[in-house]
């Protein structure tokens, strides 16, 4: 059996002569939390829907599980789970009658409905009429309708849009429970790194339709370039030192020396003995690293390519 829950090669999707989506080709393993990642406009949503057979992609191939989507169209989307944009549901009627009406269709068995409550924490207000929920408590009754038929794989587009910080709360420490409690494979697509770091452990980045980067969390931290800030006794001076010393580069600032790149314990021992040696006091030093956010943001604005 393939390992990949989702594999696309060459997935492509363009309206009139335009690219929305040019040649995808994503991988997503068992049990493990994608996070779909692009600005808006991107492309996810095109994505999402050529996943869930919604559109037809105009080139390239979609597999779940294994098999492809086209011939295997049914059996495979009945293993899916999917909440897209904004869940549809009957304000006044309750989350029990709302996820009947649902379970009716897919044939699922009634026990089903008591579960996904439990599971996406609605057990309680199962019998208030949906209308008076919250924003978080509708995306939640969105995600327990996706439950209902027990799929193996679960796709959200942007489920966090619009909620406040603790509703964003909430459907986070759900979705991570997804695989490890409830054997799900989760993507979520989302346009902030923020929301899915947390939980994701491959991001796949879109930028104008294309994959710009497609790793796990760690190997893009470890993308985001450091750099050595050091606050010493005359600084010119032990720069001069430092440059006869065989330093390539090194940037004065305003708060020191700056630098860049990454730098070993052995080297950093180096060089401070150098500057000692050198008299010079050395008042601070400091490791800095682009934070995440700042690199998803060169890399969806400043057209890093990684
Ligand atoms: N039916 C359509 N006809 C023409 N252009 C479309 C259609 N659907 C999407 N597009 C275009 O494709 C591009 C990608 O749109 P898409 O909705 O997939 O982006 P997205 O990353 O999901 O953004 P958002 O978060 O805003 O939904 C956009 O430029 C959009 O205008």
């Amino acid at each position: 059996m393939s390992n990949w829950v989702i594999e696309t090669k060459g997935l492509s999707k363009s309206y009139k002569g335009r690219f929305a989506v040019s040649n995808l080709n994503l991988r997503i393993s068992r049990g493990d939390i994608y996070g779909f990642l692009g600005p808006n406009g991107a492309g996810k949503t095109t994505t999402i829907r050529m996943l869930l057979g919604l559109i037809k992609p105009s080139k390239g191939t979609v597999e779940l599980f294994g098999r492809p989507l086209k011939t295997d169209r049914l059996p495979l989307l009945r293993k899916v789970g999917s909440l897209v944009e904004y869940p549809s549901y009957y304000g006044h009627l309750t989350a029990v009658d709302n996820l009947e009406a649902i379970r009716r269709i897919i044939d699922a068995p009634r026990a089903r409905i008591a579960e996904v409550l439990e599971i996406v924490g609605l057990t309680k207000e199962a019998r208030r009429s949906v209308k008076g929920y919250s924003l978080g408590m509708k995306q939640r009754l969105g995600i327990a309708s996706a439950l209902l038929g027990q799929p193996e794989l679960l796709i959200l587009d942007e489920p966090t849009n619009g909620l406040d910080p603790s509703g964003i709360l909430e459907i986070r420490e759900l979705i991570k429970s997804m695989p490890a409690q409830h054997g799900i494979t989760v993507l979520i697509s989302s346009h902030l790194l923020s929301e899915v770091e947390q939980m994701a452990g491959t991001v796949g980045i879109i930028r104008h339709g294309e994959l710009v980067f497609q790793d796990t969390i760690a190997r893009l931290q470890e993308q985001a370039q450091s750099s050595i800030q050091l606050r010493v006794s005359e600084p010119e001076e032990a720069m001069l030192k430092l440059f006869r010393h065989g330093v390539e580069e090194a940037v004065m600032t305003a708060s020191g020396i700056t630098l860049p790149g990454a730098w070993s314990d052995a080297e950093m021992a180096e060089l401070v003995r150098t500057l000692v040696a050198g008299s010079h006091d050395i008042y601070r030093i400091e490791e800095k690293r682009k934070s995440l956010e700042e690199l998803f943001l060169q890399i969806v604005e400043g057209g890093a390519r990684l």
